[in-house]
């Protein structure tokens, strides 16, 4: 056939896709696997979606009508909602010899999927945990996935060939494919995606009555807490709705803590004060329970922070000196400091590099606070 293989890290499955529905997530799966060299074939059924992603270079239109031979794998990219059709119709076109979706939600799209009668011995169902608050082509990248659980939610009936050309693709995208039965991860996912979707969404809503003072105050705090608020609320209706009691229990358990939190700040008594501590500090305890990169624990590595003029070339030299000192950067944010030409770089580095690092920066001119 003469067309390249595309490997996960250690398999050798997925040599030509298919890709239905291609926004945000279609076309960046699509870039991700073009990139691997990968055939990617396109299909959308709004026209204008289906041409940005062809002209971004994301893959060729799929021809109308019966495609010669089947792909490798089909990956249905379309609202939770439309996943058990898209697959129905996928297999009676043969378009692929395996099919997944990336639905944020997995237990209804499947029983919708079992109930039209699907084929689940060559589906096998799939979400990857990256994503934006925008949608639509134009906002796809490449890299989106790289470093991010993906959940595959293989039933039963799922066969191992199926299996290994889903896992391929996660780990071809640079994901790291992780197993989980259909209705955990839908519990998973309330507390770790759809709940906090929803809390971002009602601390939003209450800037819609602020005044332009009160807006004009904002700082990173309300961007931070806020930035998922912007997604489309069609996208996050169906979501919500099809994870309905998993994200009601998350949703009260959150209102519980806020109603108590309100209540105690009202009494304005030292004790009342301590309990509402007590909600701040669980907050920090959680929050240092979330994963970094690789799925490590993000406590386990230590932070070096360095004061960067804003100067071309500055992070090249900052990453080259790290290279020296024989440091490797586990991960990297920039904070800028407004109108001002400086930033803070947090450097995250195992703990027993960070002062060898501080002192290497340090020695080539750069200010290293805190080391
Ligand atoms: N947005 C995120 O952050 C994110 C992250 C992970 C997974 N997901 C899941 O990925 C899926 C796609 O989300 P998105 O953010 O890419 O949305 P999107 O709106 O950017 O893209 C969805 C695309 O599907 C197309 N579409 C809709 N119904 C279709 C159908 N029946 N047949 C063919 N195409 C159809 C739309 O025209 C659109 O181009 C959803 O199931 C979502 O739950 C989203
Ligand atoms: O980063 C974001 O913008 C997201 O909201 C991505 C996010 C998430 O909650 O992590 C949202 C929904 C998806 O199903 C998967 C990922």
């Amino acid at each position: 056939m003469g067309r390249s293989r595309v490997t996960g890290v250690d398999e050798d499955v997925v040599g030509r896709i298919v890709v239905v529905g291609t926004g945000l997530i279609g076309t960046s799966i699509a870039l991700a696997m073009r990139e691997r060299g990968a055939e990617v074939l396109l299909t959308d059924r709004d026209a204008a979606a289906l041409a940005l992603a062809v002209e971004l270079g994301a893959g060729t239109a799929l021809p109308d009508g019966a495609s010669a031979e089947p792909a490798d794998l089909a990956v249905l990219a379309v609202p939770p909602a439309a996943v058990a059709v898209t697959l129905l119709d996928a297999q009676k076109r043969g378009l692929a010899t395996a099919y997944t979706d990336v639905a944020s939600v997995k237990a209804l799209p499947l029983a919708q999927a079992a109930e039209l009668g699907c084929d689940l011995s060559t589906f096998v169902a799939g979400h990857p945990l990256a994503g934006s608050e925008r949608s639509g082509p134009g906002a796809a990248r490449p890299d989106l996935f790289l470093g991010r659980p993906w959940a595959l939610c293989a039933t039963p009936e799922a066969a191992p060939e199926a299996v290994a050309a889903v896992t391929a693709l996660a780990k071809a995208c640079g994901a790291m494919p992780v197993e989980v039965d259909a209705a955990e991860h839908d519990r998973a996912v309330a507390l770790v995606s759809h709940g906090p979707h929803v809390v971002s969404a009602a601390v939003a809503a209450r800037l819609t009555a602020a005044d332009d003072v009160a807006l004009g105050l904002s700082g990173q705090g309300v961007r931070d807490v806020t930035r998922i608020a912007a997604s489309d609320p069609r996208l996050w209706i169906g979501i919500l709705s099809a994870n309905a009691e998993p994200v009601a229990d998350v949703l009260e358990a959150v209102a519980t803590d806020l109603a108590v939190a309100a209540s105690l700040l009202r009494d304005g008594s030292e004790g009342a004060a301590a309990h509402v501590a007590d909600l701040l500090l669980r907050g920090n305890a959680g929050r240092s329970r979330i994963p970094g990169k690789h799925g490590g624990d993000q406590s386990a590595y230590a932070t070096v922070q360095v004061v960067i003029p804003d100067r071309p070339g500055e992070l090249a030299m900052i990453f080259q000196a790290a290279g020296v000192a024989g440091v490797n950067i586990e991960d990297v944010t920039i904070e800028h400091s407004p109108g001002r030409p400086l930033g803070v770089l947090e450097l995250s580095v195992v703990p027993e590099a960070a002062d060898r690092l501080a002192a290497e920066l340090r020695s080539r001119g750069w200010s290293v606070p805190g080391r």
